[in-house]
């Protein structure tokens, strides 16, 4: 079919849902990391679909006359200017609760790692030492976990927690002092000075990069590991660095960097650090449902139809 829609898959999305896009518009692909390369392929766009790798600001709404639809397959759309695709007409949609579970079980996870040093026990057993003793952890249970933004994420962190037997602090202004049972609400600084694991599950805003600096670092126990896996900036990176190095805390997991993709940071080569690349939302099952939520939502927006095969 000739004039069809053209679709831009600027960020790797699941087969499962590059399907659901159907015959009624023509797939493209770029990579949008490579500015001048998204730039020109932006030119034709009337649908752009993008995970947190590609930046969708003003340059590229400016290069993209006939864009009406950004799909962000995923939750956070701190790289997508919202108010400015607003401002001209063109609908953002996301995918708000397809990779939660996914995030929520790799926090757990770097919990249990960093608890238990499983990254450099393990690299140091790759290189040939066996070193019981430097690898000693500490148990969870009875421990408590301070969840920094109880919204979706947060919450599942702290249900999958509980079951570790840790108790549950959080801070979270917006939840009008209701939280679900079990968690208790506390004001940032008294999180910080009594929990021993501290996670991070906040959007990025103007209002929570930085939020965990040098003074909030210092108000932590010696003894406290602390999780992001939210966004990068949120955590003062450069003051971790001096927290980890000081024994001011004494672990961190980072999924997620200020500048991504992030090959290379001082923070990387401490022992006390486990870090990923940004694999919170990094399973197939999430990228299934993230992606095709994203698709439907685009679909539906291009033509006020559901997609091809979908029940009307
Ligand atoms: N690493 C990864 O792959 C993934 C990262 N994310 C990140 O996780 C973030 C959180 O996701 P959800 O839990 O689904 O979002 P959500 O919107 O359900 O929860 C965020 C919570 O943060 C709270 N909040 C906002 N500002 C705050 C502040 N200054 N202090 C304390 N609490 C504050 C809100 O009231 C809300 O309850 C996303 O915005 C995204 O950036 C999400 C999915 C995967
Ligand atoms: O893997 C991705 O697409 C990024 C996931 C993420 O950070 C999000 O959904 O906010």
């Amino acid at each position: 079919m000739n004039n069809r829609p053209i679709v831009l898959v600027a960020d790797p999305l699941s087969p499962v849902a590059l399907a659901r896009l159907g015959s009624d518009v023509e797939v493209r692909h770029c990579d949008g990391t490579d500015r001048p390369a998204l730039l020109a392929a932006a030119g034709s766009a009337d649908v752009l679909l993008v995970r947190s790798a590609t930046r969708v600001d003003a340059e590229v709404l400016d290069a993209a006359p006939r864009l009406r639809v950004i799909g962000r397959a995923g939750v956070g759309l701190d790289n997508v200017d919202v108010e400015n695709a607003a401002l001209r007409g063109i609908a953002v949609v996301n995918a708000p609760t397809a990779n939660v579970v996914s995030a929520a079980e790799m926090t757990c996870a770097l919990i249990l790692a960093s608890a238990r040093h499983l990254l450099p026990a393990g690299t140091a057993l790759r290189q040939g030492r066996w070193e019981r003793s430097r690898f000693t952890g500490v148990e969870l249970s009875g421990k408590t976990l301070g969840v920094i933004g109880l919204g979706r994420i947060g919450t599942l962190v702290a249900e999958r927690m509980a079951a570790f037997g840790m108790d549950i602090v959080a801070h979270d202004p917006y939840l009008g002092g209701v939280s679900p049972s079990g968690v208790e609400l506390l004001p940032l600084e008294e999180l910080l000075r009594r929990a021993d694991v501290i996670t991070v599950h906040l959007p990025r805003t103007a209002e929570t990069v930085g939020l965990i600096g040098r003074a909030e670092l210092a108000a932590m126990k010696p003894t406290a590991l602390l999780v992001n896996v939210a966004r990068g900036g949120i955590v003062d990176e450069q003051a971790l660095h001096g927290a980890l190095v000081s024994g001011q805390i004494a672990g961190a997991a980072l999924d997620v960097y200020g500048e991504e993709p992030c090959t290379g940071s001082p923070l990387f080569e401490l022992d006390n650090v486990t870090p990923t690349p940004h694999l919170g939302a990094s399973t197939s099952e999430a990228q299934d449902r993230a992606g095709v939520t994203v698709v439907e939502a685009a679909l539906q927006a291009l033509f006020d139809r559901p997609a091809d095969g979908l029940a009307a």
